[in-house]
């Protein structure tokens, strides 16, 4: 008893250490740590002021201690069998954000709107529309003012494309009581995404077709079935990416969602890894597998000297990110003055560009290919590099759930924040989205998130040696710079 007490008073300890710095560091600041009931915007100071890097480690332990704490207070029985049945949150998300929910609870305000009415304006039932909001602010998702009478909260207003109310009913219509008629496919409206942020189109697609594939990964895994789940819970013939080609909708959200891990995350994912502003004049970046060059696009801001070609799949250039940059002012002029071209490249084969390349970049690419794929994407990038090409990598590096200790028997911390000994050494619930992605990774494409040391073996396999490795605070995001062995 008295050691449970202990471990108990210790976790709160903790708690109440970092929320006086964080009270502290608020108060410096004149202002307040924002609260769940605030509606987001990332230009607040309150919100910018959740991203300074002492904010994100003070919070950080906090959170893993608070959901320590939680986890040893509930009844195991009732801990469990919460767990077991937490599929229905996407179940209920994706009922919110099918009927743009968060975009008609902007328009309605704190007094928030009665779910009769969010049925009537959508076409869609009431009861179930009370159930899966309810579901959600009994998560700290939406917020419940007075009963079936909901509002925004600072989690759900996260979501909000920024639309147009009225148009976007008018693009629910084609959604609303219209299946595809393909076995467990979507109807996928992307428009709305289009020029967001990207968090709406990375949850809508996580409830859709990630969740849809999660439930599938333990059959593909017991009964040693040769396809990924993706292929097994949409009857798809064809694997994710050949999948996208026919479906444009899914490519485009896909390919918007990509920019929310932008948003999810702080600057300093790419930019304080490698020195992309001290790059000499006209040095050429290539982004390889660039998608859609939403992260081209920040690095070309940041480097304005250098050359930034992006490239992806012929089809995805075309269909994709030619479109995106030339409706964008911005965007347009950097096309239109040379710095940054768009080009049709399968990683797989030899490279077309035919200038001395300084940087060989990518980013969210390795997690989405095996061992032997990702040597032969970097083998392809070593033949077309010179002897000072640099290859930067931006991807998750899972960490171990248990402190582990160097040679020296000393602990070898593994996240930053490093947490004290009665905190799990990633952080708990404070860090988990790379064992999330590891599973999102498996289910989509039988890829997965690398540990370290598969890092190590699989640019060595490929000609290169990790020369410096960045981590970010509080993710398992790393910048791994490599240069030719
Ligand atoms: C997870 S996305 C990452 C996109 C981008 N790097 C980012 O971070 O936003 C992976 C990208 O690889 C591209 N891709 C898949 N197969 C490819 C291939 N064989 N050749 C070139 N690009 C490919 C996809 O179209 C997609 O844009």
């Amino acid at each position: 008893m008295a050691s449970q007490l202990t471990t108990l008073r210790q976790l709160a300890a903790i708690i109440n250490e970092n929320v006086e710095i964080l009270e502290g560091l608020a108060a410096s600041k004149g202002i307040s740590h924002p609260t769940l009931d605030s509606i987001y915007n990332s230009a607040s100071p309150e919100e910018q002021f959740t991203r300074l890097p002492e904010v994100l480690d003070a919070s950080l332990l906090a959170i893993s201690a608070a959901s320590q704490l939680v986890n040893t207070l509930k009844l195991p029985g009732a801990a469990i069998y919460e767990r077991a049945t937490c599929y229905h949150i996407p179940g209920a998300l994706r009922i919110a954000t099918d009927i743009c929910a968060v975009e008609l609870l902007r328009d309605a305000g704190p007094e928030g709107m009665h779910v009769k009415d969010i049925a009537a304006k959508t076409g869609t039932e009431a009861s179930m529309i009370s159930r899966a909001l309810r579901l959600l602010a009994a998560h700290y998702i939406f917020k419940e003012v007075t009963p079936d009478v909901f509002a925004n909260n600072r989690l759900s207003s996260i979501l909000d494309t920024g639309k147009d109310v009225g148009y976007l009913m008018t693009l629910l219509k084609d959604i609303v009581g219209n299946p595809t008629g393909e076995h467990a496919i979507s109807r996928v409206n992307a428009k709305k995404f289009i020029n967001t942020n990207g968090i709406a189109a990375l949850v809508d697609l996580s409830v859709d077709y990630g969740f849809k594939n999660a439930s599938f990964v333990p059959d593909v895994f017991i009964n040693k079935i040769d396809k990924s789940a993706f292929q097994v819970a949409h009857g798809a013939e064809k694997p994710f990416w050949e999948f996208c080609e026919t479906h444009p909708a899914h490519l485009q959200r896909f390919q918007v969602a990509m920019g929310g891990w932008r948003t999810m995350q702080s600057p300093d994912s790419i930019f304080k890894g490698f020195g992309w502003s001290s790059l000499p004049e006209n040095s050429v970046v290539v982004d390889v597998g660039g998608g859609n060059g939403s992260v081209s696009f920040e690095i070309a801001q940041v480097a304005p000297q250098i050359k930034v070609v992006v490239q992806d799949r012929a089809q995805t250039i075309e269909n994709i990110t030619v479109p995106t940059w030339e409706a964008d002012a911005e965007k347009k002029i950097m096309v239109e003055s040379g710095r940054v071209t768009l080009e049709g490249q399968d990683f797989f084969e030899s490279q077309v560009i035919k200038r001395d390349v300084a940087v060989f970049f990518l980013r969210f690419v390795l997690h989405n290919w095996s061992f032997e794929e990702n040597v032969k994407i970097m083998k392809r990038l070593h033949e077309a590099a010179i002897s000072g090409t640099k290859l930067v990598i931006i991807d998750q590096i899972a960490p171990y759930a248990c402190h582990v200790k160097d040679e020296t028997g000393a602990i070898r911390p593994q996240v930053i924040p490093n947490p004290p000994p009665i905190l799990l050494a990633n952080l708990g619930e404070g860090n988990p989205i790379v064992y999330r992605t590891d599973f999102v990774m498996h289910a989509l494409i039988q890829a997965r998130e690398w540990p370290l040391g598969e890092f190590e073996g699989m640019t060595k396999e490929a000609g290169w040696k990790i020369e410096s490795i960045y981590q970010t605070r509080g993710t398992a995001m790393s910048v791994i710079v490599c240069g030719k062995l």
